[in-house]
């Protein structure tokens, strides 16, 4: 990994992907070091689920470098990273068994598997108990999972996440679609993940989402990183109207923004 300090957890270095006549990263760059924690903004179409893909080892770039955790994809065994890095995503939800009781979706995160196709070990049964009820669905463990609602699965698969521990914790969108009570508690239970050490990594469209445990932001558009640092500097009214092609305010009330559109000057480009 060249001359990188031992705690950076994501260095992604001028990441180009071409597809078909399309540049959908052009020239993204990302360093995040250990003891961070990242929101990821830009509007739909910026790439940012591209960059979470190329974090992860599922997509590749067509020119440019991507290390996790120390190592360099496409020099070492993706999986094996892949072991120490949480990612919860709606594609995710939409890959697991609706049938299979909560508890053992939530024990498959300790082997990366989707679905479980042998004996499931004791300890591993009862740490994905201990964490459902870390994530107040204990009372569920034994139902279907395609019996919860929407909030609920979100919640499952943070507990699955969990069960390995991981170094790097990834979140695309996971309050999209709740209600503004299911998200607090969501929100909340990431909160909590600050205090385990890890790095999370969290995408999302909705400014309020950043908690006070969020230290850094990072904004994409068209397939560039256009502004990355501590949330203060990123979470400007000037830079975020420039973004996003809108006049807007910031109020910072309870350690989050709160962003306000402003009616005059024409409103959206
Ligand atoms: N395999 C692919 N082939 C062609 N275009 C793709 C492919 N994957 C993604 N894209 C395009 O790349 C762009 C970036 O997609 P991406 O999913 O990363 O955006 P995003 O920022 O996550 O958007 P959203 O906020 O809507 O989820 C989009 O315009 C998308 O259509």
């Amino acid at each position: 990994m060249g001359e990188q300090s031992p705690q950076t957890v994501v260095d992604m270095n001028d990441l180009v992907l071409q597809r078909d006549e399309r540049t959908i990263l052009n020239g993204a760059s990302l360093r995040i070091s250990g003891g961070e924690q990242w929101v990821i903004l830009g509007r739909n179409g910026s790439g940012k689920t591209t960059l979470l893909e190329m974090m992860t080892g599922y997509m590749f770039p067509t020119s440019g470098t991507v290390d996790v955790l120390g190592s360099r994809f496409g020099e070492c065994d993706v999986r094996e990273v892949r072991k120490r890095i949480g990612y919860i995503s709606q594609s995710l939800i939409e890959k697991l068994s609706l049938s299979d009781p909560v508890w053992e979706v939530v024990a498959t995160g300790e082997y990366a598997f989707l679905r479980f196709y042998q004996e499931i070990p004791e300890q591993v049964r009862l740490k994905a108990v201990g964490l459902l009820h870390e994530v107040g669905l204990g009372a569920a463990a034994l139902q279907p999972f395609g019996t919860l609602s929407q909030g609920e699965r979100k919640k499952v698969l943070l507990a699955r996440a969990l069960m390995s521990e991981p170094e790097l914790l990834i979140m695309d969108e996971p309050c999209s679609g709740l209600d503004l009570y299911e998200r607090e508690k969501l929100l909340l239970e990431t909160e909590k993940l600050a205090s385990r050490r890890m790095t999370v990594i969290y995408v999302t469209h909705h400014m309020e989402e950043i908690m006070p445990m969020f230290s850094h932001v990072a904004l994409i558009a068209d397939g560039e990183v256009i502004a990355a640092g501590p949330k203060t500097e990123v979470l400007t009214p000037e830079v975020l109207s420039r973004a996003y092609g809108l006049p807007l305010e910031v109020d910072w009330s309870y350690g989050r923004p709160w962003l306000k559109v402003k009616p005059e000057s024409g409103g959206i480009k």
